[in-house]
């Protein structure tokens, strides 16, 4: 990495893309108010801020999905009235979109997933021709430095490589070789830590052939190791902007959060009573790839599942939480649970929270319906009629002591950032004072101040009395959060440590280490 040729130190780089007091609002919110931005070539820009902050609203001005209400865009030469731009004027100015869960073809092979969008490579009778289209892809691949075969399925790659995929068929269909602007919307969110490095230099290299990368994140230490610039957003305007050599991680934390953090947060919990008795015991749980797990959950305990994408981390969640089939010995309280059955679940106490927002408990209403879907019988009163104020009141407080970031308690959880999405799914659980309490990324995509707060409310959950089982990519947040670690290798548990004296490095090591 050290040799990286760092176009925008070495001159006064060009600016491929300036956008120009950007205003966007939506009902009960402003998004973006005034923003302005410059990419330049060869340089990687960070785009911070707290949830809700902006980012993605900007990122969709960019792309012409979402347009700004007034603003503009300079592209090149070229201006445009951002209020009318589109995607197309995106495309031809070279501006490329990769999101978190990249849009590829999980069932398709590398090179077909790289031929679509792009053209099919055809035979001079017109039929698709697909040795020639395994060579071209391969092409690509040799060109962004992708270590796969053509032929491999996607599905069956790592999370890094689907995303180098998805890179690879953004950057080549640029029209000019090592110009344009890719716009990564936290591509290393689920990525463990080798991974994500893997990533980060390859977009190192892709900087410094000249295009501007602009990079979304919550993870400070990778912007820290990466960013040229950074730009802080805060309640849709620029908080602060950054030069390489102004970047600390104190001063970013300050402009993200518009001052400290709230340190309180990290509190010491009181320590667990020695000898206190599992709520939950699980013994022999087979589920996808994870096998013979057995662990013991204490009320007041927080431990965590460490282990690399398809160690079986996410499987022993929805295996726990009864959605996923399984097979195993569980007891919650002494009484057996039946596998295999959300509702089983939710009746003996348990809570789980997946990883992905979309793949369980999601539903497009308003925050109060959200919340209080998980505690209906709270609000029901005669005749089927149901309290509908009591049941705003709730979520109105939820909403403030989560912190939540909501037009108003009937606004659509859709229309909530993603973070702030994660608050309310995780408020809406703990209402149910669960007993066991399951958690796939809880942070996800969630602000460095919001995740303070979220951790101090999932040590609140423990110190109530829940058992806390937490499954994390992230390393620093295990150590910072759990009581111990349980690691996963290849389905099966390899070590369990107490996380009192556990630095991160020491938890990748392992996991890593076992992994070998
Ligand atoms: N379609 C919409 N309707 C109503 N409000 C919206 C809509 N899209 C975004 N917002 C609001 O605009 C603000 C900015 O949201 P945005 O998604 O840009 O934040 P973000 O910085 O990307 O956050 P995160 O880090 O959580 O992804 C938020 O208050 C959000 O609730």
């Amino acid at each position: 990495m050290g040799s990286r040729v760092n176009v925008a130190a070495a001159s006064p780089s060009r600016v491929l893309v300036a956008a120009r007091e950007l205003h966007k609002a939506f009902p009960g919110t402003v998004a973006l108010d005034g923003v302005s931005l410059e990419l330049r070539a060869g340089e990687i820009h960070a785009l911070l801020g707290g949830n809700g902050s902006g980012k993605s609203t900007l990122t969709k001005a960019l792309a012409g999905v979402q347009p700004a209400d007034r603003g503009t865009l300079v592209l090149g030469d070229a201006e445009h009235d951002a209020s009318t731009f589109t995607p197309d004027d995106a495309w031809e100015a070279g501006l490329r979109f990769v999101h978190q869960q990249p849009s590829t073809f999980p069932d398709l092979t590398v090179a077909e997933n790289l031929a679509v969008g792009a053209q099919f490579e055809r035979s001079a009778l017109g039929q698709i021709s697909w040795s020639r289209q395994r060579r071209a892809a391969q092409a690509i691949l040799d060109r962004f430095e992708v270590p796969v075969s053509p032929r491999a399925r996607l599905s069956d790659l790592s999370a890094a490589n689907r995303t180098l995929v998805a890179i690879a068929r953004a950057l080549a269909s640029q029209r000019e070789e090592g110009s344009g602007v890719l716009v990564l919307d936290e591509p290393t969110a689920s990525l463990p830590e080798r991974d994500a490095q893997h990533l980060l230099s390859s977009l190192q290299r892709y900087a410094a052939e000249g295009r501007s990368i602009v990079y979304i994140s919550h993870r400070l230490p990778e912007v820290l190791q990466i960013a040229d610039r950074v730009t802080v957003l805060r309640d849709g305007v620029v908080a602060g902007s950054l030069e390489r050599a102004e970047i600390d991680h104190d001063r970013l934390v300050a402009l993200i959060v518009g001052g400290q953090l709230d340190h309180r947060a990290a509190a010491d919990r009181p320590a667990l009573a020695a000898g206190t008795a599992p709520a939950v015991t699980v013994r022999g749980l087979a589920c996808g790839r994870a096998r013979g797990i057995d662990l013991d959950l204490r009320p007041g305990e927080i431990t965590g599942l460490a282990g690399l994408v398809g160690s079986g981390r996410s499987s022993i969640l929805a295996a726990l939480g009864g959605a996923r089939a399984a097979a195993g010995d569980v007891t919650v309280d002494s009484r057996p649970l039946a596998l295999g059955s959300v509702a089983a679940a939710m009746a003996a106490g348990v809570a789980y929270l997946p990883e992905h927002r979309g793949d369980m408990g999601f539903f497009d209403h308003s925050l109060t319906d959200n919340l209080a879907m998980v505690v209906m019988p709270r609000y029901r009163r005669g005749l089927g009629s149901i309290d509908r104020a009591g049941a705003r009141r709730a979520a109105r407080e939820l909403i403030s002591g989560f912190g939540v970031r909501a037009a108003s308690e009937e606004a659509l959880l859709s229309t909530l950032s993603g973070g702030n999405q994660q608050k309310v799914l995780l408020a809406r659980w703990l209402q149910r004072d669960p007993r066991l309490l399951l958690l796939d990324e809880p942070t996800h995509g969630v602000d460095i101040g919001a995740r303070a707060e979220l951790h101090a409310v999932i040590r609140a959950a423990a110190a109530g009395g829940a058992a806390v089982l937490v499954a994390s990519s992230d390393a620093e947040e295990l150590v910072a959060l759990c009581d111990r670690c349980v690691v996963l290798v290849a389905g099966r548990i390899s070590a369990e440590v107490p996380c009192a004296d556990l630095t991160a490095d020491d938890l990748n090591t392992l996991t890593y280490a076992e992994a070998r």
